[in-house]
């Protein structure tokens, strides 16, 4: 597989999620004729909760079989089951409650009620990867979503924060400078063993992450290099200060 890399600037937020629902319904099509299911790895965040609704209302949704994806997670706050503030119970409500998924194949991370610690989900999380993947490590993703934060965090990986230098595929993370301080995260290595990567963008707010990534590539979303492709999927808002692009 080469590695490759692009930028795609969409007008505004609507037609951006609109463009990666039917980018992602495509991609998970695609893997089930090749191999006969797909798997993809979920973000939390605005945008993807509005391509997520997009990805519900799409007339081509009945492209993919729902029952035969396997929907895991970059990264979950640690909160109670259920908590709207859950990157899962958004992701359930927006589109997984309303489409014939197979429950086997959704991969929430454990919650605080759940579980005790960050830690243990992390661990829980890594050692139910590793049953998926047939012995060690992670199974084949072929696509993971990723927001970005303000502060260029993808998953809950973020500057500066120790689990950014994280072994293994799982993560338990402390002291988030983003509500909530406790959270659960793929590894950076997990995350970069994916077929594809797609960073989505929207609104100025993002903008300046979003230019430092792709220039100095030290913050956390600009070390995410997937396998194959790796796509920043940003609106022209998140894109404004990349001023060497045209478009
Ligand atoms: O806390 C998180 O934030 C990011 C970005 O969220 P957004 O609302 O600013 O788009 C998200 O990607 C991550 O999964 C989530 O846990």
């Amino acid at each position: 597989m080469s590695r490759s890399s692009a930028v795609i600037v969409h007008e505004d937020a609507d037609v951006l999620a609109d463009a990666v629902a039917a980018r992602l319904i495509n991609r998970l099509a695609d893997a089930q004729a090749q191999r006969g299911s797909a798997s993809v790895v979920l973000t939390g965040g605005r945008i993807a909760a509005k391509v997520y609704a997009n990805v519900l209302a799409s007339g081509i949704r009945g492209v993919v079989d729902w029952s035969r994806v396997d929907f895991w997670w970059g990264d979950e706050r640690f909160l109670p089951s259920g908590d709207p503030e859950r990157n899962e119970t958004q992701a359930r409500e927006a589109f997984l409650d309303h489409l014939p998924v197979d429950p086997e194949r959704v991969h929430p991370m454990a919650a605080s009620d759940v579980v005790d610690t960050p830690e243990e989900a992390a661990s829980l999380y890594s050692a139910e990867l590793e049953t998926a993947a047939g012995g060690t490590g992670v199974p084949a993703f072929d696509l993971v979503l990723l927001g970005i934060g303000e502060d260029g965090h993808v998953a809950s990986l973020f500057p500066g924060n120790a689990a950014l230098d994280a072994a293994g595929s799982a993560v338990g993370v402390h002291h988030s400078p983003k509500p909530p301080p406790e959270r659960v995260s793929l590894t950076l290595e997990a995350l970069n063993t994916a077929a594809a990567a797609w960073i989505i963008a929207s609104g100025p707010g993002k903008a300046e992450a979003v230019d430092e990534a792709l220039s100095k590539r030290e913050l956390p979303a600009g070390l995410v290099e997937a396998q194959g492709h790796t796509r920043w999927l940003i609106d022209k808002d998140a894109a404004e200060r990349l001023k060497h692009l045209e478009f």
